[in-house]
């Protein structure tokens, strides 16, 4: 089943929350056609379906914790499915959040080509993030919640970006500069795929 995948590129984006991942995702479907799927977002449409699914990942989003492995992993796997033929490649936003998440990826789904990680100061990430909390309608995005985010994101997710160093495929854009010369160096980092 994820043999129609097999080909297709597959980029992971990873930075701390509200570091501006989704931002620059949107900027890479713009230039360069890839899928993107946040899987911060296919949990909020679980959510916003009002499942008994949904109403459980709510709660557990909301106090800024991690949805189990395997739920956000099948959602991501489905959606990656949908798209396998018109897509020529992916960007995987918002995951792996922690390394055993990016090993079973590679078992059930293939391997990243590119990690991209997109750096941001802690108090520069709480700022934007309280700033989109007057509009954005998360729940997740409120003072209390956003410091756990955060937490988890230095204790459970960094060391994923250590992780496929190893590897060399990390490319790190530097988040604190305007939107465009952040994009400027995702470009550069994705013109170097082959
Ligand atoms: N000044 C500035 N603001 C940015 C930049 N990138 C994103 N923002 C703002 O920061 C906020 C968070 O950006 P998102 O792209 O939603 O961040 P994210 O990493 O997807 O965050 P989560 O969805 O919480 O994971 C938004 O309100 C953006 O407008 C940037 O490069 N510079
Ligand atoms: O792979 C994932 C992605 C997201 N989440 C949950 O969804 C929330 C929002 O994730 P998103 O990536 O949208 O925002 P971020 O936390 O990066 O600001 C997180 O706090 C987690 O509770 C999760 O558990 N696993
Ligand atoms: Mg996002």
């Amino acid at each position: 089943m994820a043999d129609k995948i097999k080909d297709a590129k597959i980029i992971f984006v990873v930075g701390g929350p509200g570091s501006g991942k989704g931002t620059q995702c949107e900027k890479i479907v713009a230039k360069y056609g890839y899928t993107h799927l946040s899987s911060g977002d296919l949990l909020r449409i679980e959510v916003a379906s009002g499942s008994d699914r949904g109403k459980q990942l709510q709660a557990i989003m909301q106090k800024g914790e991690l949805v189990p492995l395997d739920t956000v992993l099948d959602m991501i796997k489905d959606a990656m499915i949908a798209k396998a033929d018109v897509s020529k490649g992916f960007l995987i936003d918002g995951y792996p959040r922690e390394v055993k998440q990016g090993e079973e990826f590679e078992k059930k789904i293939g391997k990243p080509c590119l990690l991209l990680y997109v750096d941001a100061k802690a108090e520069t990430m709480v700022k934007r993030l309280m700033k989109r909390g007057e509009t954005s309608g998360r729940s997740d995005d409120n003072e209390e919640t956003i410091k756990k985010r955060l937490d988890l994101y230095y204790k459970a997710t960094e060391p994923v970006i250590s992780f496929y160093e190893g590897r060399g495929i990390v490319r790190k854009v530097d988040s604190e500069l305007p939107v465009d010369e952040v994009f400027s160096q995702v470009s550069t980092a994705i013109d170097a795929l082959k």
